[in-house]
Formats: C-alpha cells, structure tokens, sequence
C-alpha cells in the first residue's frame, strides 16, 4: 500500500504574467513547485502514512531542469521522484503522470503546484478519507460571495444576470484530490479524448470521476490552500508568508 502525489506544474501561468512557467515562480525565495511538494511531503495521516512517491509534470524544456531542483532540495527525503513532460492541458498533463506511477501506488493525490501554500493537515486529511472507503475525495470551502449565473445581454458582447444561483449547497473545490488509483485511472482513460483541447478538457480530475457516474466525496477544505492565479495572489502569499515568519 503506496500513496503517490502527482504534482501538476506543467502550466505556462499566463494569467500571471511572469516570464517563468508559474511553477518555477519564486515565493519568498523558494519556487511555487517546492513550496508545494514540501507541503505533501510532510503530510502524515493519524495511521502514520505518508506521500512516497512524487510524480511531477513540467512544461517542454524544462523537464532536466525541475528533475535538478528537486533532487538538489528533496536528496534527503525518503521519496520517490518522476520528473514528466506535461501535455497541453492540465487532465492531459495528470494523464502522463499517472502513466509513470509504479505498480505499488494504490492511493493518488493530484495536487496543484499553483497551490504552494496547503498545508499538510489536507493532504492527510484527503488521504485518511481515502482510505475510509471513499474512492474520490475533494476538500471544499462553503462559497461566499452571491453567485449568478449570466449570459449575452444582445449581440453587443454585454452581459445580463439569467438567475442568482442558490449557494448554501455550493463548495470551492481545492487540490489535492485523492483517489483510490483504479478509479483515477479509469477516469482518466474514459476521458482522454476531450482531454488534449483546453475546450473540452475538465478543469479537475473529480470532474472525471462525475463523468463516470460515480461518487465524489467532500472534505472540508483550507483557505491556505488558495490557487496562485494573478499576481495579486502572488503578493498576497508573499504577505501571509511574511506575517508567518513575523
Ligand atoms: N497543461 C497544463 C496546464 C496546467 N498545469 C498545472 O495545473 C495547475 C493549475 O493550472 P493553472 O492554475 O491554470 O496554471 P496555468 O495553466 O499555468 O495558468 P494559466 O491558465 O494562467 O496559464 C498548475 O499547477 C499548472 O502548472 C499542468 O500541469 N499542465
Ligand atoms: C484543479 C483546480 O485547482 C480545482 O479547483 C482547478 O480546477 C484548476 O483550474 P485552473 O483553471 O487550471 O487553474
């Protein structure tokens, strides 16, 4: 029995407007990417489980090089690390990592790099759900901000409310997810062909589990857990690292 992280860090990070791939974006001196494997790697379930297996996906290019820092930061850890080329979407992306998992893996988390600051607390938490029975495991936080849903105004480009979406049972789904690796490779083989196009891909790997009918189970999320996405969220981590250390 193995759990394997697969660590997703083959974006661009257009939205961030950085001339590095986000994952390779300095925080406080330390790349998003190792900001985040350090978060899985210290998680430990009330079983004493851990993450021994590290599967990490990289843009073109720049696989040597994240398989360098790793092994520079992570020599001493007791873990086992894939470096992979990512694809052109990130369920393509998670798809080449589960494609290297060795055969021990029974549990998987995927976890976004774009997600440094997670505590280890989730990870375990989505793993000791995992191993209760529940075979796809999200962490989720209650919506607060009113939500709508809209649509064209006219043929201006404009946009008009069409109805205000009930939020008491709506939750913001973070990474990791974890799954019990049969279901995540079933999933993940059911959806491939829609997986390569940005327009059809799914934007998380639940969404695969859903797709085949099967339960998604809910753990409470952490906000720590916020997705790097601008750079406002950038600064904001900088800050709350920052008060940390304070
Ligand atoms: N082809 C891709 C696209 C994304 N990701 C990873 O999936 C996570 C969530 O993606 P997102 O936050 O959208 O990152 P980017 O795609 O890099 O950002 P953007 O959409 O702004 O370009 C990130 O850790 C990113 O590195 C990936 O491994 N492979
Ligand atoms: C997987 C994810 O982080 C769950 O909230 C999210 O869907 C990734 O979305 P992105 O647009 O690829 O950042």
């Amino acid at each position: 029995m193995t759990v394997a992280a697969i660590l997703t860090a083959a974006g661009s990070g257009t939205r961030l407007g950085h001339p590095l791939p986000k994952a390779l974006v300095p925080l406080r001196g330390e790349r998003l990417l190792l900001h985040a494997a350090r978060g899985l790697l210290a998680a430990r379930t009330t079983a004493g489980e851990r993450v021994e297996v590290l599967v990490v996906t990289t843009p073109a290019d720049r696989v040597d090089e994240v398989a360098a820092l790793l092994a520079g930061v992570l020599g001493e850890a007791d873990v086992r690390v894939e470096v992979v080329l990512g694809g052109a979407t990130r369920q393509a992306s998670v798809a080449a990592a589960i494609a290297v998992l060795p055969h021990d893996v029974d549990v998987v988390l995927v976890h976004d790099a774009a997600r440094p600051l997670a505590p280890p607390s989730l990870a375990a938490r989505v793993v000791e759900a995992v191993r209760a029975g529940h075979a796809a495991v999200v962490p989720g936080l209650p919506v607060v901000d009113t939500v709508k849903r809209v649509g064209p105004a006219d043929g201006s480009g404009a946009e008009r409310v069409r109805e205000t979406v009930a939020r008491t049972d709506l939750r913001a789904v973070q990474t990791p997810q974890g799954f019990e690796r049969a279901l995540l490779v079933e999933a993940h083989t059911a959806g491939a062909d829609h997986g390569r196009d940005e327009r059809t891909a799914v934007s998380d790997d639940a969404g695969l589990v859903e797709r085949l009918g099967r339960p998604v189970w809910v753990v409470r999320g952490d906000d720590r857990a916020a997705k790097i996405t601008t750079a406002r969220d950038l600064a904001l981590a900088e800050l709350l690292l920052a008060e940390e250390d304070a």
